[in-house]
């Protein structure tokens, strides 16, 4: 097909793509996971069955093999009009995509000390893709571009100011595509414009972060120098008290072992000593499992205490909106999270959060809420298509 437009976000071990029409309507997408590793695996929808890859396949493997079954699904018989990448660390560079040039790229290479788990797998992602299509125009999509508007109070640390200026320690926010896009989808569903719309945005997937967005702009986030800061998630601690460190320290730990323990062995894992998979902590909950219900109970409350700090940043509030696989699916989080929220006046509909939902199936909150809430699915490939698209060919996007 003519005009398409891939997406490719690249994770730790998985390659994530999307293909798009020229009228942004999602084609197929592909998924490899496991990559590096003994067992890796490809599959696209739409393909009968898993596709081929060696044992130990690398991103670019992978890439190369979700690029032909695509070809062979005859939806990439022509090189793609944009590429646009999810590219995590962005620090103070980018406020908006940028076409990917040698400058873009020393930039985000740049910024990989601030995102070591995340940044050089974006770059792995970029030059993949670029070597099988060398004439294609390559965007990057920053997760903390919607986030550069946060206001001094909110993204510096109290710690000395020279760590700031010297080596750009702040609070940077991520997952910026989701909250922008919820906060665009919240106001059409609102029969709003963006710009004079005020929510708060709780994204919870396997990375959970919540923003406040003022007319349109994030003015607070949960997520800082790093993506490990906040809430509770499926893998990472979220807060912790600094002293945590030495303490960890005097047992002996090192600061990499530290740091591997709050991103890879803690939060919904951690607590429960089983899954870091919110859809069988709840099983395991129902079938008595104490540590998983604890982990539950963690989780929401963590989550419940942010969204009352968000409001300290809103002068009001449109709506409370939930997204990501947790956040879209739970049920059960949504209701524990809002019950925590009655002294602000939240109340939930049982039966809308049950089978969400009311008005236009988004609202789930009570007849006597003060304030509404909203079930979104977040669409982070669309956002990127379309701003690769739009940062490609300057004009035709709108
Ligand atoms: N029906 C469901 N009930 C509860 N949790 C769910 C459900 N479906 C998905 N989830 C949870 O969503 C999380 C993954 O979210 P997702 O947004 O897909 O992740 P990622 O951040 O990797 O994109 C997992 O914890 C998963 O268990
Ligand atoms: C930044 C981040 O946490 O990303 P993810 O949710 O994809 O892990
Ligand atoms: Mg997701």
């Amino acid at each position: 097909m003519e005009g398409t437009i891939l997406v490719v976000n690249c994770g730790s071990s998985s390659l994530k793509v999307a293909l798009f029409d020229p009228q942004l309507k999602k084609l197929t997408s592909g998924l490899a996971e496991r990559l590096g590793k003994g067992d890796a695996f490809a599959s696209l929808k739409g393909s009968s069955g898993p596709i081929e890859l060696a044992s130990k396949a690398n991103h670019e493997d992978a890439f190369r093999a979700l690029v032909s079954a695509l070809q062979d699904q005859g939806l990439l018989d022509e090189a793609p009009v944009a590429i646009g990448h999810r590219v995590v660390h962005g620090g103070e560079t980018f406020r908006e995509a940028a076409l990917i040039n040698n400058d873009v790229l020393s930039a985000i290479r740049d910024c990989a000390g601030l995102a070591p788990l995340h940044n050089p797998v974006n770059l792995l992602g970029i030059n993949a893709t670029k070597a099988l299509f060398p004439d294609t125009p390559q965007v990057a999509v920053f997760d903390t571009a919607f986030h550069q508007t946060l206001p001094e109070a909110a993204y510096l640390y109290a710690l000395p100011l020279e760590f700031y200026w010297d080596w750009g320690v702040r609070r940077y926010g991520f997952h910026g595509t989701s909250h922008q896009f919820m906060a665009h989808e919240a106001a059409r569903l609102l029969e709003k414009t963006p710009a004079t719309t005020s929510i708060i945005s709780a994204h919870l997937g396997n990375g959970c972060s919540i923003t406040a967005i003022r007319d349109g702009r994030s003015v607070d986030t949960s997520m800082g120098l790093t993506p490990l800061e906040g809430l509770v998630m499926g893998t990472r601690s979220g807060d912790v008290d600094p002293g945590l460190v030495d303490f960890l320290a005097t047992k002996g730990m090192s600061a990499e072992e530290v740091n591997r323990v709050l991103n890879n062995e803690s939060g919904l894992l951690g607590l429960s000593g089983q899954t870091n998979d919110m859809r069988s902590l709840t099983e395991l909950a129902d079938h008595g499992h104490e540590p998983s219900q604890t982990a539950i109970d963690v989780f929401c409350f963590r989550l419940a205490r942010y969204i009352g700090a968000m409001m300290a940043s809103l002068k009001h509030l449109d709506a409370l909106v939930f997204t990501g696989g947790i956040g879209e699916n739970s049920s059960r989080v949504r209701k524990k999270v809002v019950k925590h929220l009655g002294l602000f006046g939240f109340s939930i509909d049982n039966e809308l959060n049950n089978h969400h939902g009311g008005i236009s199936k988004a609202h789930i909150e009570g007849a006597d809420s003060r304030f509404r809430i909203l079930v979104i699915p977040t669409n982070e490939e669309l956002v990127i298509a379309r701003e690769a698209l739009a940062a490609a060919r300057p004009g035709t996007a709108g």
